[in-house]
C-alpha cells in the first residue's frame, strides 16, 4: 500500500499536535518531523517540503505566510491552518461540504487552506440560506459564540492552566475579528456581521450562535437538512431538539475528539424568531480533524481516515 509522507510546520503547537495524534494510526501517511533546532530553519524546511507530498502549516500567520511563500516557489503542496490564506487568490477554501464541486477543488488544489473554527461553523449555517434565499445577503446579523482556550493556542492553555483565568471572557470587542472576512465571503453574506466571540474555561468545543428576527425556523431547518444530506461530518438535527446529553441545555460539549459539526435550529411557537446553532470541537472540525480530512482529500485516500481521536 503507498505510503505518503507528510511534513507538518509548527508541529508541536496545539493544532499540531492534535494533527500528529490522529495520523499516528493513518494507514497511509507517514509524517516527517524536523530537528526541534531547526524549526526556524528556511533553508532546512525548503529541503524537507520539497521531499514530501504535503506540507502542513500549523504556524501563526507571518511564519505561514513567509513559508507558503518559499513552498510554493518550490512547487509544493500546501494545507495551511492559519488564517493567513482563506479570501486569499490561488488557495481553495478547504471546507468539503462548502457547496457541490468543492471536494474536487481540493483535491486537485496545490494550496488548500483549513477555515477557522468559528468560521467552520457560520459558514455552515449560512451559505446554504443565503444561497437559498431564506437570509438575504444584506442581512445584519449577530454572531455570538463561544470556545474552549484551546483555541487560542499554546499562550492561552498555559493562561488557563494557571488558577486566576475566567470562567467566562467575552472579546472580540473591537469589532475585527479576523474570522470576519471569511466568513462574509464563504457565506455570500455582504453586510458586515458583529461577530461576538467568547472562551469559556474548559478545554475544547464551542457553539456558534445566530439569532434572527422574523425568521421561520421550520423552514429553515428543512433547508439545511436538504443541503447536507449524505454528508459524513455535518448533521443536521431535528427541528428544535436539544440533545438529550444536555438537556435541558444546549452546550459546546460532546463532540469533542470528532471530526463532526451538528447545526441546530430552534424557533419560536409564532414562526417569527429562531436561533441558528453550530456545535463542533475547536480542535476537530474546527482545525485538526479538517485537517486531516483535507489531506486525506489531497492525496486522493477515503475522506475519513483517522479524522477522529478515539
Ligand atoms: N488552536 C485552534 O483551535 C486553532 C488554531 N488555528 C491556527 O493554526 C495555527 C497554529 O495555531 P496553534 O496550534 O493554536 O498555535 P500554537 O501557539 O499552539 O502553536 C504554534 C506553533 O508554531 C511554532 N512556531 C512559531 N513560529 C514559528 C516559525 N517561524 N517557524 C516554525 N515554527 C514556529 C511554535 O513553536 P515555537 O514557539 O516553540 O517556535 C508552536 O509550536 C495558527 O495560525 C492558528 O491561528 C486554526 C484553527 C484552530
Ligand atoms: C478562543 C480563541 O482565542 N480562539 C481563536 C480562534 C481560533 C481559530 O480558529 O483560529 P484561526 O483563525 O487561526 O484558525 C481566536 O479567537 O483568535
Amino acid at each position: 500500500m503507498k505510503k505518503y509522507q507528510i511534513f507538518i510546520d509548527g508541529q508541536a503547537g496545539t493544532t499540531g499536535l492534535q494533527i500528529r495524534q490522529r495520523l499516528a494510526s493513518h494507514p497511509q501517511i507517514e509524517v516527517v518531523t524536523i530537528d526541534h533546532d531547526k524549526r526556524r530553519d528556511q533553508d532546512a524546511k525548503r529541503e524537507l517540503m520539497s521531499s514530501v507530498d504535503v506540507t502542513v502549516l500549523c504556524l501563526p500567520d507571518d511564519a505561514a505566510r513567509e513559508t507558503a511563500t518559499q513552498a510554493r516557489a518550490a512547487g509544493c503542496r500546501v494545507l495551511d491552518a492559519s488564517s493567513a490564506h482563506r479570501t486569499a487568490d490561488g488557495w481553495v477554501f478547504g471546507l468539503a461540504e462548502l457547496a457541490r464541486g468543492q471536494r474536487e477543488a481540493i483535491a486537485s488544489a496545490s494550496a488548500v487552506s483549513n477555515p477557522g473554527c468559528y468560521a467552520t461553523g457560520a459558514i455552515l449555517l449560512l451559505r446554504p440560506l443565503i444561497a437559498a434565499g431564506l437570509l438575504s445577503a444584506d442581512r445584519d446579523l449577530s454572531i455570538n459564540a463561544v470556545s474552549g482556550y484551546t483555541g487560542g493556542g499554546t499562550k492561552m492553555v498555559e493562561r488557563y492552566q494557571q488558577d486566576n483565568a475566567p470562567v467566562y471572557a467575552a472579546y472580540g470587542l473591537g469589532f475585527d475579528h479576523k474570522h470576519i472576512p471569511e466568513i462574509q465571503h464563504w457565506s455570500g453574506l455582504q453586510a458586515r456581521p458583529i461577530f461576538q466571540p467568547a472562551v469559556g474555561s474548559y478545554d475544547q468545543g464551542m457553539l456558534v450562535m445566530i439569532p434572527l428576527q422574523g425568521s421561520n425556523g421550520a423552514a429553515l431547518q428543512q433547508a439545511l437538512s436538504d443541503y447536507y444530506q449524505g454528508e459524513q461530518f455535518v448533521q443536521v438535527l431535528p427541528y428544535n431538539e436539544i440533545p438529550a446529553d444536555s438537556a435541558p441545555f444546549v452546550t459546546p460539549h460532546g463532540l469533542n475528539g470528532s471530526n463532526r459539526a451538528e447545526l441546530q435550529v430552534y424557533g419560536s411557537a409564532s414562526g417569527q424568531q429562531a436561533l441558528l446553532v453550530a456545535k463542533l470541537d475547536n480542535l476537530g472540525k474546527g482545525a485538526s480533524g479538517a485537517a486531516v480530512q483535507n489531506l486525506n482529500i489531497m492525496l486522493g485516500l477515503e475522506e475519513g481516515l483517522c479524522t477522529q481521536i478515539v
